[in-house]
């Protein structure tokens, strides 16, 4: 795995951050040394899939990156689901169609279609899991409540859709004790001051983080009946939230 330096030399003018070749390149060492409890979410996302993906449904990954949640999951859904695995970055998609036809091909699991594409226009129909890790806070405010709203309606009952989020807090001190707490992480993975600098300089305008209340609030009113944050590490979270069963 190749080690994230991209932000270790001074940069003359830190541009806005972009899923490029360059991130592509060393993106699972850069996600694993900068989102506390990254790992763990996975972990879950897995045991989920396998409670909540139902036989001949839809499964969506949406913001795929390379995959990562996309592989787990195909190990826990009956065979006959497909997942798609979308996003809309090219350097990330080319490199996960390349890591599956690489994988061996396997017998017995679900079938994966990636699809190179905006999760914000993307076609959802029939749907029993859904993935958003660390994807919605790249999307822009005002499109985010049409996209939940269109993953509620696409969840069949006793379905349900994992949403995480870096999050952040109404309250100053909160705030600025998790954000210290979220940059000893990274120094801790061996982050340098400049780089943590100047990643944060990158993101300022393409990571737009939002409040567990605000999450909460925007998710029931897009019609999803259990709203249950499940995790939290410093200042990134996880909630699941369910589509009831019909009643009888
Ligand atoms: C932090 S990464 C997600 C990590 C990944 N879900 C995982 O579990 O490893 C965010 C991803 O969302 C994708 N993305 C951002 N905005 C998008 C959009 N509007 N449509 C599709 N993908 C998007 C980016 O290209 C990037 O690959
Ligand atoms: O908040 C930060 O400092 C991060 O680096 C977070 C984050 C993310 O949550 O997606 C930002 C970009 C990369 O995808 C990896 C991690």
């Amino acid at each position: 795995m190749k080690r994230d330096r991209i932000y270790s030399l001074p940069h003359d003018r830190v541009g806005s951050f972009a899923f490029d070749e360059q991130v592509v390149e060393v993106f699972p060492d850069m996600i694993a040394r900068s989102v506390p409890g990254y790992a763990s979410i996975l972990a879950m996302i897995q045991q989920l899939a396998a409670r909540f993906a139902q036989a001949k449904t839809n499964v969506y990954d949406l913001g795929c990156s390379l995959g990562a949640a996309t592989l787990l999951i195909q190990r826990q859904v009956p065979q006959d689901c497909v997942i798609h695995a979308v996003d809309n970055a090219p350097a990330m998609v080319e490199r996960l169609q390349m890591k599956l036809q690489h994988s061996e091909r396997q017998t017995g699991v679900a079938e994966v279609r990636v699809h190179q594409a905006d999760v914000c226009q993307f076609p959802m129909t029939n749907a029993s899991f859904v993935v958003l890790n660390l994807t919605l806070q790249f999307i822009p405010k005002d499109q985010r409540a049409a996209l939940l709203t269109a993953i509620a309606d696409a969840i069949v009952p006793g379905g349900a859709l994992l949403l995480s989020e870096k999050i952040c807090f109404d309250d100053l001190g909160q705030q600025s004790l998790l954000n210290d707490l979220h940059h000893d992480f990274k120094r801790a993975n061996g982050y340098s001051d400049l780089e943590i600098a100047q990643k944060r300089t990158a993101l300022e305008d393409r990571l737009l983080p939002e409040t567990m209340q605000t999450h909460i609030d925007r998710l029931e009113t897009a019609g999803f009946d259990c709203v249950a944050p499940w995790f939290q590490c410093f200042n990134f979270a996880s909630i699941l939230a369910v589509k009831a069963e019909s009643a009888a």
